[in-house]
């Protein structure tokens, strides 16, 4: 029997299903239910004389369409609701603009630029105009068009736009009006529209051709739109345009959850919809189902601190919960560990599933630290709105190089990186190496290094440029006997023109596949210091690339039962919930971000994006940070982010308790009595229990240390930084002693062998198990 879905609502929800007279706001606060308020209404207006093909609903991601159509088909009948138009703006106006596309000069087949294809063609156009492509960096150049896009701006508008041009003369990149210009007619004449393409072009079809729009108007006899306060103005003004006359639409949305803005999302917007449609209801829902009372006290207590908002209650019905736990790590890497470990633990007391778990970061680059530890563990994990590090292809690239360092026949490595970063060859000449190679059942390698004897036809120039490519690579194999690793790989990266290439601008793609990059370096000069300090003498390229391999052969689906743990960027978890969440890297000038600055407007904006992290749990939230962390190619000492000063700290479970609760060994015990004689602060007794004020603190961050005849290259940059102390003097360890470790935090020393440059100590490590270090590098000082 079909239950009845109405029941299953509080009165302010049922109250905002019911009402389909005119436009209807529903704003309220995280997991109050206005995402099942929309699902529920359209489930509704299927029993009341709508038809599927009559309602469009626009959602912020794919996945959350489908989960609502399923919803709805359980309730109406899955055949019906797959006539439903629901989607994201993109994937409906796409479809919108293959129907039409004949009325705004495109065919239905038209292309779709992503950002990657968009770079490359304003590349070539920037080039063709003869413009100083340092000035006229890409990445500025694509937003400047993006952000005119996204406010309806046409090249011609731009041009005849005083302020606009005025900002680019301010900026000293008064072409872009042109730039533009030819960047629209050259995307028009390749028939193929970039992103924002997909919305500008509806609006403009729908302008433009009025009897097209009617059309739809006739058709969407309903609108309802998810996530309303991240839309830009692009797709709020087409919203406008379908409902402006029937008035039928519904929008859901919380100001606190905005976190769009440098996309164009305007916070404006909801506050702005009151007056666009003046007889809108307003409904509040203030009843939180999703998550326990501490969490949402936490998060409420966090989003107070913005002044910029709506006023709003929320709160929780379901039992009071757990105080929400902090962990502080010595560095990212035992912040893995921490994350992982807790995981474990919950999984064994509380018969979680995997998939009840999930990690949310600030930035991409985050994820590779808890990939290995989760890889190390076995334990099955899903990236989403990212590649899985290793499949990135700023990574692939220098890999690509790795390869054919260590192994020059490598076919798909070389045609990878031939020509990348760009060096003038083309794919004429490439396909002419290869020819030659198959004809003589060679290499392509050897065909570039003998290019008479396997006749390979070329002009003069293009045979300058191949030798280039091959004394390059020469180069690097010819030091490959003299340098470990790590070490090569910064060679590598630093004079492939790989670093050259993506620090060219500040774009947050580049950024990002800056830091990737980073991250794969710290990630290898982890490997050569954890080898050496196991007592390997010289770590080569070879040692690091086959552990590579293994990884990504590891990763294969065998586990493919959606029983997985989450990786994901807060941004991408909005409208999402897990039974467990832990919230990573809470330093400053990472979360927040160090973009923003002192900007109150972008911390504001970091605080929400905060408050969407928290709001995802339902039942466990972790926040951890660390002390240290590889970030642009050096390590850096971190302070804990000022957001969480923000919560109250009745709501957190600070970060000495969350270490020290579960120690039984006697080891630990010793450690936790060396500590309470220390002295470490209490909960209780510090206002400002994270970072700042911490000289009770008995426990001190060793600085950063490298293996002695490791030479630390500063990995991208230029400056070697001296090696530090932290290494103790190899007689003075013994079994039974309390360590720091700069990596794996903190540890006990089982048991000592060998003697002088063998001595090598067993030591259990509270977080990261036991592990056998050679004592000559290894780095970490007794603390008890
Ligand atoms: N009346 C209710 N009774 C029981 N559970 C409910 C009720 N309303 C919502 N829920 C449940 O609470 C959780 C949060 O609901 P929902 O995702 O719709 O909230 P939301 O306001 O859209 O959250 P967000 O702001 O994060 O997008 C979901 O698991 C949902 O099924
Ligand atoms: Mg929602």
């Amino acid at each position: 029997m079909k239950t009845n879905y109405l029941d299953e609502l509080n009165n302010s929800q049922l109250e905002a299903v019911r009402y389909n007279d005119g436009p209807a706001l529903v704003i309220a606060g995280a997991g109050s239910g206005k995402t099942r308020v929309l699902t529920y209404k359209i489930a509704y207006l299927l029993e009341n004389g709508y038809e599927p093909w009559n309602i469009l609903a626009l959602t912020f991601t794919n996945k959350a369409a489908r989960e609502m159509k399923d919803r709805i088909g359980r309730q109406v009948g899955e055949q019906r609701a797959r006539y439903l138009w629901m989607g994201t703006f993109h994937s409906v106006f796409s479809r919108i603009l293959r129907a039409e596309a004949s009325h705004i000069g495109f065919t239905s087949q038209f292309t779709i630029y992503d950002t990657a294809d968009s770079k490359s063609l304003l590349r070539s156009i920037i080039k063709e105009m003869g413009l100083d492509d340092k000035t006229y960096k890409t990445g500025m150049v694509q937003a400047r068009i993006s952000n005119a896009k996204n406010h309806l701006v046409s090249p011609t508008g731009y041009a005849a736009n005083k302020e606009a041009y005025e900002a680019d003369v301010a900026a000293r990149v008064p072409a872009v009006r042109d730039i533009y210009r030819r960047y629209w007619d050259r995307c028009r004449q390749a028939g193929a529209m970039d992103f924002d393409d997909l919305l500008m072009n509806t609006y403009l079809l729908f302008n433009d051709h009025p009897d097209v729009l009617a059309r739809y108007r006739n058709q969407f006899r309903y609108v309802l739109v998810d996530e309303y306060q991240d839309t830009n103005i692009a797709q709020h003004s087409i919203v406008l345009q379908l409902t402006k006359e029937n008035q039928r639409v519904c929008v859901v949305g919380d100001d606190a959850q905005s976190i769009y803005s440098f996309r164009g999302a305007d916070i404006e917007n909801i506050l702005y919809f009151t007056k666009i449609y003046p007889n809108t209801r307003v409904f509040k829902l203030e009843q939180n189902y999703r998550s326990t009372q501490t969490i949402v006290c936490a998060a409420n207590s966090l989003i107070e601190k913005n002044e910029r908002q709506i006023q709003k209650e929320v709160f929780s019905e379901k039992e009071q919960g757990e105080p929400i736990g902090v962990f502080q790590a010595y560095s990212d890497m035992e912040e893995g560990e921490i994350v992982v470990n807790k995981i474990a633990e919950l999984r064994r007391e509380k018969d979680y599933g995997y998939a009840d778990f999930a990690i949310l970061y600030r930035t991409n680059a985050q994820s590779r630290i808890f990939e290995e530890a989760l890889r190390k563990r076995t334990i099955p994990y899903k990236i989403y709105g990212g590649l899985s590090f290793y499949q990135r292809k700023e990574i692939k690239d220098v890999i690509a190089y790795f390869r054919l360092v260590v192994n020059p026949s490598d076919e798909e490595a070389f045609k990878r990186i031939i020509n990348y970063p760009a060096r003038g060859i083309g794919e004429t000449t490439v396909g002419k190496i290869i020819a030659a190679a198959t004809e003589n059942e060679t290499s392509l390698w050897t065909v570039i290094c003998e290019p008479l004897t396997y006749g390979l036809v070329i002009n003069k120039g293009t045979h300058n440029k191949l030798q280039g490519f091959r004394e390059l690579i020469e180069l690097f194999i010819g030091t490959q006997g003299d340098k470990n690793a790590y070490e090569l790989g910064t060679d590598i990266i630093r004079q492939s023109g790989i670093i050259n290439d993506v620090c060219q601008d500040t774009s947050p793609e580049n950024l990002s596949r800056r830091e990737n990059i980073e991250e794969l370096v710290n990630g290898m000069n982890d490997f050569c210091a954890l080898r050496m300090e196991e007592g390997n003498s010289n770590v080569s390229l070879t040692d690091f690339l086959s552990e590579v391999s293994l990884l990504t052969d590891q990763d294969s689906d065998k586990t493919d039962d959606g029983e997985k743990i989450t990786l994901m960027t807060v941004h991408s978890a909005k409208g999402l919930e897990f039974k467990n969440v832990f919230v990573v890297g809470l330093e400053e000038n990472l979360f927040p971000s160090g973009m923003v600055g002192d900007s109150p407007r972008g911390l504001e904006e970091e605080r929400r994006l905060f408050y969407v992290a928290i709001t995802r749990a339902e039942e466990h939230c972790f926040l951890s940070y660390a002390k240290t962390r590889f970030r642009y190619g050096k390590m850096e000492f971190g302070s804990p982010s000022r957001f969480l000063h923000d919560i109250e700290t009745r709501y957190l479970h600070l970060p000495h308790e969350a270490g020290l609760a579960r120690s039984v060994d006697e080891g630990a015990s010793r450690f936790r009595r060396e500590i309470e004689r220390g002295g470490m602060r209490s909960a209780s007794s510090s206002r400002t229990p994270f970072g700042a004020g911490t000289s009770k603190e008995k426990v001190q961050v060793i600085p950063p240390a490298m293996p002695r005849n490791l030479k630390r290259v500063n990995s991208l940059g230029s400056k070697p930084t001296a090696s530090a102390s932290g290494t103790p003097p190899v007689g003075s360890v013994e079994a039974g002693q309390m360590i720091e470790h700069e990596r794996f935090g903190i540890g006990e020393v089982m048991k000592v062998e060998g003697a002088g440059d063998n001595a090598k100590a067993t030591i259990h490590f509270k977080n990261a198990g036991d592990k056998q270090l050679l004592l000559r590098f290894a780095r970490f000082k007794i603390i008890g």
